[in-house]
């Protein structure tokens, strides 16, 4: 298939496009790099440089390219951000993707994949959490992706674009090769800072609250490598192609959760093979707005696309991220 990957040039997007690569799919991405790196795309991918706000830009690369289908990973995503300037993230991630959306009916009512996050869900007492727990984002961010969930699904119905939604839980990770990896420019994740903070860039790794109701006292996220990720969205869009699915929402985790404590564990045994002293850790309050407990009920995409995660294990997750981090230490800005 030929694919338009909006978005491609970010940290999933870019993973993303080297599995739709190695499927054997062709590749285009669109991608304004307001956040992205065009270096984390293999050379013989065409970048077409501009913005989801641009209605024309992105008709014309669909009228370009002819797409078999488009995967939209374009957003800002960060959720402190998002509740300090509400209006760009509404314009960016809401106006863009309707655009978007308006684009597709417009051109070539192709299939849809979108990014989701299980930020959607909010604070929820279910676990592990289902597709169909109750949506309630507590950011803006949240907000703009689950409006932007009920946008695609309304042109579902009066168009009938087919789509695919996945809403992640905790990315992480990065190509076992060391090649290409997070780069955000503002770091909040746990793992990427604990890798960072192991080659001296941070002094120590704070541990947000260890007076949570979990075993440890932290607090438990499921971790999904990116490359498997990335997988979900091969399937997903060759699911669509083949007329398989036409509406669906599926979670992506493993389906378990690992704890603060326990993350930093294994940060500690990856980096201590490679001759790196342990992190030192400093207990902190709680950061705001952190549920003790967000793990993926996952069974949905497993029955229904056969999404078959290879990185279970959380030191072989961590050694990726640490292979890249330890490799390009200030990411693709060398
Ligand atoms: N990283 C996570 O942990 C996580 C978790 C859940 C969901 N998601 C979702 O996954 C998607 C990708 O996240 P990521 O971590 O790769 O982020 P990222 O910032 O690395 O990638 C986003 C890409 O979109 C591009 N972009 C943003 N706005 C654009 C616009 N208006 N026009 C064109 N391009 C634009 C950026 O330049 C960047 O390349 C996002 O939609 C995000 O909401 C991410
Ligand atoms: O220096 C740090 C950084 C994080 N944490 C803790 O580690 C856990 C994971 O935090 P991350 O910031 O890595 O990830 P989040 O769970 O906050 O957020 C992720 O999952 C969300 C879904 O709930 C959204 O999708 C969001 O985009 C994505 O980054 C949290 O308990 C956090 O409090 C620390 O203790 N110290």
């Amino acid at each position: 298939m030929k694919l338009m990957v909006v978005g491609g040039a970010g940290y999933i997007g870019s993973h993303t496009v080297r599995q739709l690569r190695r499927a054997g799919h062709e590749v285009v991405v669109f991608d304004n790099l307001s956040s992205g790196h065009a270096e984390a795309l293999p050379p013989e991918v065409p970048l077409v440089r501009a913005d989801l706000l641009d209605l024309a830009a992105v008709k014309a690369a669909l009228e370009t390219y002819q797409p078999d289908a488009v995967i939209h990973f374009a957003a800002l995503i960060e959720v402190g951000e998002s509740m300090r300037a509400p209006g760009r993230y509404y314009r960016n991630n809401v106006v863009g993707s309707l655009n978007l959306l308006q684009a597709i009916v417009e051109t070539r009512k192709v299939p849809l994949v979108f990014s989701s996050t299980a930020a959607v869900y909010g604070t929820t007492d279910a676990v592990p959490i289902p597709e169909d727990a109750p949506l309630h984002p507590e950011s803006v961010y949240g907000e703009t992706k689950l409006m932007t969930e009920r946008m695609i699904h309304a042109f579902h119905v009066a168009h009938g674009l087919p789509y695919v939604i996945l809403r992640y839980f905790n990315v992480c990770g990065a190509a076992p090769d060391g090649s290409i990896g997070e780069a955000h420019p503002h770091k909040t994740h746990l793992i990427e800072l604990a890798c960072l903070t192991a080659l001296g860039q941070r002094d120590k790794m704070m541990i947000f609250g260890d007076d949570y109701p979990t075993p440890d006292g932290t607090c438990i996220r499921d971790y999904i490598h990116v490359l498997d990720l990335a997988d979900a969205h091969v399937l997903a869009v060759e699911a669509l192609a083949q007329g398989q699915r036409d509406a669906a929402t599926y979670n992506v985790g493993l389906g378990h959760g690992f704890s603060v404590l326990q993350v930093l564990d294994a940060v500690d045994a990856v980096i201590a093979q490679d001759g790196f002293p342990p992190l030192k850790r400093e207990i902190a309050p709680r950061r705001p707005g952190d549920p003790p407990r967000l793990v993926a009920d996952a069974h949905r995409i497993v029955d229904d696309l056969g999404f078959d995660p290879q990185f279970t294990e959380l030191k072989e997750i961590v050694r990726t991220a640490w292979g890249w981090h330890r490799r390009h230490p200030y990411g693709f800005e060398e």
